[in-house]
């Protein structure tokens, strides 16, 4: 069998080697001869699995994303073709959770406003959505949540519609696939339009896909709008965003709010299974024995940290200014927004932090912010 991947996606020679040849690939530059042999083919996102890539790949049976996004798939010709395809639900949420919150937490020092007392609306509440409203109510901050297809589905949560959300929320934070069709596309949900709607101050974060928010429109808005502050680790065109937006935006990063190992070797792993499963044969590896060791950092924050010692105990985990740094420094440069995705230095989740505080004591709340504990 020969299984073609994503150089990106780490730990394939670890669960795929025993089943076949294994060749790592360029996905973004994936041309059809490198396929044309291939029975399983293993993407991330940025790899466009079409006709035009897949036309006379005859052996291939079996496509996985390593990704939650499916947009970059066209499932209608592989389900003509008779192609088994599985992508990884929910494999990088938490990540993308916790560098919201990371961000959010960042703009609030910087803007000495603190989050505790903001109310936070999420647009899309699914996997990622939900990650980070654990965050946030694990710390106490109010949320609000817009999602009609989940509203109507009978999810018992309460939902506002997206004009209320806008109108109450001093932060709102995107978290929906990107659709063009249906009752509620989110191609450019947030237009001219919607952005000019946003109230004053407001901090509005994407970390789903670029094209949610029209750029260009942002760039006019954000031009006479000093007042809002942004947080974009998606853009529209990538992986070339717009130059003049970059210097508006308060944290600008690559595409990687999903980039913690765990996310990405939990994405690897789920395609493992898929393929397992489908060829009817029994699992005998495990996620665990991939990962690395939690931190045991022995740590005892002090009995209820402040929002400015919480910052510091999450910038121990992942500090973000460091990916915004060097995306500025790096993006304009030849091919400098994909290298800095293929190089970057995975992160840990809050979990890999073992704090030395006993459970049952009033730091619980960082527990449940995903912070790990001794004996829990
Ligand atoms: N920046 C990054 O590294 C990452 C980005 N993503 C992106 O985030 C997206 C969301 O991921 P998940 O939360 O895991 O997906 P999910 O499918 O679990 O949740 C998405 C939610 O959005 C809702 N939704 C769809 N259209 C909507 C609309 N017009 N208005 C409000 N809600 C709407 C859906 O009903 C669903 O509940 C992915 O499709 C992917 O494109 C995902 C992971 C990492
Ligand atoms: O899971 C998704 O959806 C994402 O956006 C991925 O985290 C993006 O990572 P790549 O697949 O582009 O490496």
């Amino acid at each position: 069998m020969k299984i073609v991947a994503d150089e990106n996606m780490p730990y394939v020679e670890a669960l795929f080697a025993d089943l076949g040849e294994v060749v790592m690939v360029d996905g973004r530059t994936l041309i059809q001869a490198q396929v044309k042999d291939a029975d399983v083919l293993l993407v991330r996102s940025v790899t466009k699995v079409n006709k035009s890539l897949l036309d006379g790949c005859d052996r291939l049976s079996f496509v996985g994303s390593a990704t939650i996004g499916m947009d970059h798939l066209d499932l209608d010709y592989l389900k003509r073709r008779g192609i088994f395809c599985t992508n990884a639900p929910g494999c990088n949420a938490v990540a993308v959770g916790e560098y919201a919150f990371n961000a959010m937490l960042e703009l609030a020092r910087r803007f000495h406003s603190p989050l505790k007392n903001k109310t936070v609306g999420i647009v899309g509440a699914g996997n990622t959505g939900t990650a980070l409203q654990h965050c946030l109510q694990a710390y106490g901050v109010k949320t609000l949540l817009n999602d009609p297809l989940l509203e109507a589905s009978g999810d018992e949560r309460e939902f506002v519609s997206l004009e209320e959300l806008i109108e109450r929320c001093d932060v709102i934070s995107l978290h929906v696939p990107l659709t063009r069709d249906g009752e509620h596309p989110t191609h450019y949900l947030f237009d001219q339009a919607r952005l000019n709607t946003l109230a004053e101050g407001t901090w509005l974060l994407n970390c789903c896909r670029g094209e949610v928010i029209d750029n260009h429109a942002l760039i006019q808005v954000k031009q006479v709008r000093e007042d809002l502050k942004l947080v974009l680790d998606v853009w529209e065109g990538e992986p070339e965003p717009m130059a003049e937006l970059v210097p508006l935006v308060e944290i600008a990063t690559p595409h990687i709010a999903g980039y913690s190992l765990e996310g990405k070797a939990r994405g690897t792993f789920m395609l493992y299974l898929a393929l397992m499963a489908q060829l009817g044969r029994e699992v005998d590896k495990s996620l665990s024995s991939l990962l690395p060791p939690l931190w045991s950092h022995q740590l005892s924050p002090l009995s209820v940290p402040d929002e400015r010692a919480l910052l510091s105990l999450v910038r121990l985990v992942y500090d973000l200014r460091d990916d915004d740094e060097l995306f500025r420094q790096r993006f304009q440069n030849n091919k400098g927004f994909d290298l800095m995705r293929k190089n970057h230095k995975h992160r840990r989740e809050f979990s890999a932090l073992m704090l030395a505080n006993a459970a049952g004591s009033d730091v619980d709340w960082l527990f449940e912010l995903g912070f790990s504990g001794v004996g829990l």
